[in-house]
């Protein structure tokens, strides 16, 4: 096992130094996997909500945007791949403050780490191309007037951030706004902000300029809700339940704000008859027992063609008892425990209520008996699941999936398309043209073919219909706080001639 780290204790990150909240008061960081209080964050509120988009909103404008929202991209540049560098130099310790906040595995946040570092990297590539994009000329039907784009920075804008991948969904919103110019206000989630806060500590190292990232901690109500609906941020881009995205919309439209919103999902994995049983078994696992379920795109609805169902049903059983369920920190560890407590009791709800329902729990459902403390649950598959059940429904958020079987390959579309949810989908199978086929069929804005997960910082990513809109990743990442402003000239020696001049006498 790791050294257990101090936990740094921290203040609120603004304007390029650390201050202490307002109010003063601070909330626990409890360890999911040991239930013991290891430390604490800062608690901000509305006060400090105004003292962080302030100093954005200077650090925008500051010497007429010459330092950052107007400077050359190379310069923006510079400070992501130093960022990108510290987060290499410090990956095993900021892996392990996360693991220690949010009981993943210690294999998956170094993963994570990984990705947080080349995210960073991706987009200071980008902050240097969007020079090069600048001026791009519309053509236009009259010869007498020319027309070019600029890609300008929306602004501050204000990102609220969950705690399923702390950093790194902070880092896919943060990377990209500061590639574009924009100055940006962080709020994490309070149930995991430790490796945020230290992503403050990180960015006065490399003396990113003071303001251009504030990150603050604290409640949804006290602290992310002042940020959404503040008349000065210009934009939101919110990860989290489909609920808080609700209210974050509701808030910006009173002020016509801008959001991007990717939420919950319900994601389908279909498999059909022509597959190797135990590679398609391990992607089904890996789809939904990663980071114990707490994935925005697990594949949480399993849909088996009936010719190999039971075939397959016995070999995920068997893969998944299989599973090294044990503290995050120890070697080899395939499901550490889930995020809190309150979490914890909302996934044993969903397994009993399915339950009573009238479904059967194949294997998983409680506690693990090794393990008597923390918020740990077994991987668990139900089936005898009906469309009408809340298992199917509703999304979990655990280390869950419920099963169904079908016959025909639109019947299997039909049933992965019975969500109001629509992140992602994947399909295994050695029949390529039925692959491409629904592809195209699923209503979700992201599509594996083989597998379930892999995510690529070069390609897009984000929801349909419930889980959200806008895109995240790519260059359309960029895009999201970016506005285009049209430059339009009239190059002609002619007067316009549509009134009758006055007479000159
Ligand atoms: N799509 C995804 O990636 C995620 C989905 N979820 C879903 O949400 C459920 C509940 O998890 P929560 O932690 O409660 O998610 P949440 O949506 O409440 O929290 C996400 C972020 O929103 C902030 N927030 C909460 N209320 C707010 C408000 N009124 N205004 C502005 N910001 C606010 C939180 O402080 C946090 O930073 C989970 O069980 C899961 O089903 C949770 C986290 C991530
Ligand atoms: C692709 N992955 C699994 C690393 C991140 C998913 C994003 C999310 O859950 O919000």
């Amino acid at each position: 096992m790791a050294a257990q780290p101090t936990i740094p204790r921290r203040c609120l990150f603004i304007g390029g130094g650390w201050r202490e909240p307002s109010l003063g008061r601070r909330l626990p960081v409890v360890n999911p996997a040991t239930e013991a209080t290891i430390g604490d964050i800062p608690a901000a509120t509305a006060e400090d909500v105004e003292i962080a988009v302030a100093a954005a909103r200077d650090a925008f404008s500051r010497d007429g945007g010459r330092h950052w929202s107007r400077a050359p991209g190379a310069v923006r540049a510079k400070f992501l791949r130093a960022i990108a560098a510290k987060i290499k130099d410090r990956k095993s310790d900021l892996a392990l403050l996360e693991t220690l906040d949010s009981g993943k595995p210690l294999d998956e946040t170094n993963a994570d780490m990984d990705d947080v570092a080349a995210c960073f990297e991706y987009y200071a590539d980008l902050a240097e191309s969007l020079d090069e994009k600048q001026r791009s000329p519309i053509s236009l039907p009259m010869e007498n007037f020319k027309s070019h784009i600029l890609k300008e920075p929306i602004g501050v804008v204000g990102l609220i951030t969950p705690w399923n991948y702390p950093l790194l969904m902070a880092t896919w919103k943060v990377a990209p706004s500061l590639a574009a110019g924009c100055t940006a206000v962080l709020k994490p989630s309070e149930l995991a902000s430790l490796t945020c806060l230290e992503l403050g500590a990180i960015c006065m190292e490399v003396a990113l300029p003071p303001g251009v990232l504030n990150i603050i901690t604290g409640l949804g109500p006290e602290a992310g809700a002042p940020l959404s609906s503040h008349p000065h941020v210009d934009k939101v881009a919110f990860t989290g339940s489909t609920e808080t995205g609700k209210r974050i919309m509701t808030a910006a439209a009173q002020m016509v704000k801008p959001v991007s919103l990717e939420l919950g999902g319900k994601s389908p994995l279909i498999v059909f008859d022509d597959v190797d049983i135990d590679k398609a078994v391990e992607w089904a696992m890996f789809g939904v027992f990663a980071n114990a379920g707490q994935v925005c795109s697990a594949t949480s609805r399993l849909l088996l063609h009936e010719k190999i169902a039971k075939q397959f049903l016995d070999r995920l059983v068997a893969w998944a008892k299989n599973i090294k369920v044990s503290d995050p920190l120890e070697e080899g560890c395939r499901l550490g425990s889930v995020v809190s407590e309150e979490q914890y009791e909302k996934i044993k709800k969903f397994i009993s209520t399915a339950r009573s329902e009238g479904a059967t729990i194949l294997c998983g459902g409680a506690r693990p008996q090794h393990l008597r403390r923390g918020f740990f649950i077994e991987p668990t598959i139900i089936t005898d699941v009906s469309t009408s059940m809340q298992i199917w429904r509703e999304e979990v958020f655990g280390p869950v999936i419920c099963v169904k079987e079908f016959r025909t390959e639109s019947e299997a579309v039909e049933l992965a398309n019975d969500t109001h949810y629509g992140l992602a989908g994947a399909v295994i199978s050695n029949d390529e043209e039925r692959c491409q086929r629904i592809s195209k069929a699923l209503h979700s804005g992201i599509v594996w073919i083989n597998c379930s997960q892999p995510t690529f910082v070069q390609a897009p990513w984000g929801g349909n219909k419930r889980s959200g809109f806008g895109r995240e990743l790519g260059e359309w990442g960029l895009d999201n706080y970016l506005t285009i402003k049209q430059v339009t000239k009239y190059c002609s020696d002619e007067p316009w001639g549509w009134y009758q001049p006055p007479s000159k006498l």
